[in-house]
């Protein structure tokens, strides 16, 4: 007689459905929008418009988290600001250490030139953390550094990114950029170039005196900017110098 099928695997009624761990923010993180939700926030690496053409790791929603102090000194800029007719809007905070490990091995993998167009037009991608536009273990990640522009009020509408549309250049002027609803500072968010130097001698006129607002006013609220780059800035007296946090940008880690 023909051999009786085999049984099935035993099953448990009781098998354990894993429980999803949640990573929790530590205390001294916050939502830059329960501080100040007039500041607009346009977190790029939680979209595929950026320098890898891929969502980054560790920011599962696109959200400003930040530590206690730096959002209070964006509050204040934020105050200076709206009756100037301008608002702040940031383009990443706390960065995952996960995102900053991506990072390397993206700038590992020499084939991928899918952003160069836009991000990298005129440097190999060899450069990018030598020449200090990416850190290897970021400030970011210490909760305490921010990137961010000026946008005139009202803010005008924005079209999304569509990933795989022809790029151009971050340092093209600013009618043929990826329209962005910020003031012109010049180049681009992100735009790893000589130009994106703050006092790059190149820039003048209005975009100078743009990149110059935004300076005067975080500095006058406690925060410095680094020199290669406009947008980027950060808290002196931070509350975390050393640890470097890997909890992911989600709301699940303020519940
Ligand atoms: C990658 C860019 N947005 C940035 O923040 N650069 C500095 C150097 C950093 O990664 O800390
Ligand atoms: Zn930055």
């Amino acid at each position: 007689p023909p051999a009786p099928p085999p049984s099935p695997p035993a099953t448990t009624a009781s098998s354990p459905t894993p429980t999803p761990q949640v990573e929790h923010a530590p205390a001294g993180f916050v939502r830059l929008r329960d501080v100040d939700p007039s500041i607009i926030e346009e977190v790029r690496y939680a979209t595929p418009h950026n320098f890898t053409g891929d969502p980054v790791p560790g920011y599962d929603e696109p959200m400003c988290v930040v530590t206690q102090p730096l959002a209070e000194a964006l509050h204040a800029a934020q105050q200076q600001l709206a009756p100037r007719g301008y608002t702040l809007k940031v383009y990443d905070c706390y960065r995952p250490r996960r995102a900053d490990e991506r990072f390397v091995a993206w700038a590992e993998d020499v084939g991928d030139q899918r952003m160069k167009a836009e991000f990298y037009p005129g440097l190999d991608k060899s450069r990018l953390f030598a020449d200090g536009y990416i850190a290897a273990r970021s400030g970011h990640s210490r909760g305490s550094s921010v990137d961010l522009t000026l946008v005139r009020l009202p803010a005008r509408p924005q079209r999304p990114y569509v990933p795989g549309e022809p790029l151009t250049s971050c340092t093209a002027p600013a009618a043929q950029r990826f329209p962005d609803n910020s003031v012109d500072m010049d180049t681009g968010y992100d735009c790893f170039d000589n130009l994106a130097h703050t006092d790059a001698p190149g820039v003048t006129g209005e975009a100078a005196a743009n990149r110059n607002l935004l300076r005067d006013v975080l500095t006058s609220v406690g925060l410095k900017n680094y020199a290669n780059e406009w947008w980027h800035y950060n808290l002196p007296h931070e509350p975390f110098p050393d640890q470097y946090f890997d909890f992911p940008v989600n709301s699940a880690a303020f519940r």
